[in-house]
């Protein structure tokens, strides 16, 4: 087979060789299209390689039947529909590490521009004016660099900034007391890392959250004569805010990478003596380019062919260690959201997994999303491990994982209980060494039963003569039966056969089956 590959945004040409060279890949790079270029383009494709100029929206997803993976090469997604990617089961990747000390450099070398006016200064120069008095600067020595988002690119601004002898300040939810302390930094609140800063740098990524966090009102806390940057997202900054605060002379100046709208050109603040700015160079730097080309090619590859996604954005990634302990059980989680989903009658409102055993030691999250895909399968089309328990919460269906170590004599055993509003009914299931998949037990019953191909699941009464009765109808109806287990509560009481046939019962033939003597229920079940 042959994968293809549409590149829409520039990437390293090095970074891309193992993509270009490999033999199952057919690339095609095609930079600087409109929206509606891409939807007519993209139909055949099972790759999207982008970096922060394309957008990649639903539409284009949605014009895209074989899409399979996004890549992104370098850290910021907030140019990708991430709930339609998830919806349409497209995984996103991205890149977070190859650019980091592109960035971190970028700040830097911005916030020493900044302090020291050195592109005024050459402006002035390149147009013959020899001016000194106007660009009088100020040290960094002894000053403070507040940093909102302390994650890999505001942790290396830290400790380069350390090497300015700075003193440097930070907030960001995630950072602990502990780390702070062994970088050598401060920390406080966003309130006081605003009221302290001489230099302030945001590195967050865009979120709803982070939208406009510095606002007027964040200005307001501020010293007068700060200096702001802006080397991370275009929008975390309110640009008319920080337009007001410069013309009041609030804030002494900026240096800005990003825009809220690119390509930023007749941009107001760019009118501003007081503001420096890059065309969103960032990550523009060979090394930065090299490595995040090869970090998402190598992913989309990866996925591509089957493989886990190393860096995935919209689910939880696992590693390879625990993977290779629960990837035998993905299977098995798969079929038994899948039996159970034929055997109920009305809505699903609450399924629970239970791990027991070795598993109960393990990160389950993936099977858990398998039984989920096997559930929903038989009810949604496109269901897969990226959009199954996004789609199961989005229809209100509960989802909850339980381990215990009690496994009743098997190594591992999965249960799932699927509640609607009128049942429950539970299936375990285990491996069994050289036999694959087993399902041990439906509901109070034990069987043992490989869950594959054509079953019926009938409920009965423990009555001589009930199985007989099964067998022979089966047999007019030229259906033959290849194993059969039987499991009962208590003598003469409720019971359940299980049988795997070798063609896919009629709907006739179970009714059929319905109608006999002692036989309560009957549900066929392909898996
Ligand atoms: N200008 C450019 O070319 C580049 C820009 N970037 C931007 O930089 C951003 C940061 O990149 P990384 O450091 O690699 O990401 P990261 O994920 O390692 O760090 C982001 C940090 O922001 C923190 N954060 C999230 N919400 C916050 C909030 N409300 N307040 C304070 N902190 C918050 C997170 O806890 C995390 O520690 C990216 O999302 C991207 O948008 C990244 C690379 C290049
Ligand atoms: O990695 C990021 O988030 C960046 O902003 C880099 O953007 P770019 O790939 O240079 O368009």
């Amino acid at each position: 087979m042959t994968y293809h590959i549409l590149i829409s945004d520039p990437l390293s040409e090095e970074g891309m060789a193992p993509l270009t060279q490999a033999d199952d890949f057919a690339v095609t790079v095609d930079t600087g299209l409109t929206e509606a270029e891409i939807i007519q383009k993209i139909s055949n494709f099972h790759a999207l390689l982008v970096r922060s100029q394309t957008t990649v929206t639903r539409a284009i997803m949605e014009a895209a039947p074989n899409l399979k993976v996004i890549g992104r090469a370098g850290v910021g997604v907030d140019n990708i529909d991430l709930e339609a990617a998830t919806e349409l089961g497209i995984v996103v990747v991205n890149a977070p590490d190859g650019n980091t000390n592109s960035a971190a450099e970028h700040t830097v070398a911005m916030m020493m521009s900044l302090a020291r006016n050195i592109p005024q200064a050459f402006l002035a120069l390149k147009e013959e004016r020899w001016e000194r008095k106007q660009h009088i600067g100020v040290e960094l020595k002894g000053k403070t660099l507040g940093i909102v988002g302390m994650g890999r690119i505001g942790a290396e601004v830290a400790y380069r900034a350390k090497g300015q002898r700075m003193d440097v300040i930070a907030y960001d939810p995630f950072l602990t007391k502990d780390r702070a302390v062994k970088m050598g930094i401060g920390y406080g609140t966003l309130e006081e890392v605003l009221a302290a800063s001489d230099f302030l740098t945001v590195h967050t990524p865009l979120l709803k959250e982070t939208h406009h966090m510095i606002s007027t009102e964040a200005f307001a806390q501020m010293k007068g004569g700060v200096q702001i940057l802006n080397c991370a997202r275009g929008g975390i900054i309110d640009e008319d805010a920080l337009y007001e605060a410069i013309i009041s002379g609030k804030v002494a100046g900026a240096a800005l990478d990003v825009f809220e709208e690119e390509p930023a050109v007749h941009h107001k603040l760019l009118e501003l003596p007081q503001v420096i700015a890059t065309p969103h160079l960032g990550a523009s730097t060979v090394e930065a380019q090299e490595n995040v080309a090869i970090d998402v090619s190598k992913d989309v590859m990866q996925i591509l062919q089957g493989g886990q996604a190393i860096h995935p954005v919209n689910f939880s990634s696992i590693s390879p260690e625990v993977m290779r302990k629960i990837q035998p059980y993905f299977d098995l989680a798969e079929k038994l959201g899948a039996f159970l989903a034929r055997t109920m009658p009305d809505a699903i409102e609450e399924v629970t997994v239970y791990y027991a055993g070795d598993l109960a030691d393990q990160e389950v999250a993936p099977l858990t999303r398998n039984t989920v895909k096997g559930l929903l399968q038989r009810y949604l089309g496109n269901v897969n491990d990226v959009n199954a328990t996004h789609l199961a919460k989005k229809r209100g269906i509960t989802i909850n994982e339980q381990k215990t170590s009690t496994t009743r004599g098997f190594t591992s055993l999965v249960t799932v209980e699927v509640k609607s509003a009128t049942v429950t009914h539970q299936v375990a299931g285990t491996l069994v060494n050289g036999l694959g998949a087993r399902i041990v037990k439906v509901d109070d019953y034990y069987v043992d039963v490989t869950p594959a191909g054509h079953m019926l699941l009938v409920r009965h009464k423990d009555q001589p003569g009930a199985i007989g009765r099964v067998g022979t109808l089966l047999a007019q109806y030229a259906v033959n039966i290849a194993t059969m287990q039987v499991g009962r509560s208590n003598e003469g009481g409720d019971a359940i056969m299980m049988l795997t046939v070798d063609k896919e019962p009629q709907k006739e033939e179970v009714e059929g089956l319905k109608q006999l003597d002692d036989i309560f229920d009957v549900t066929a079940i392909t898996i």
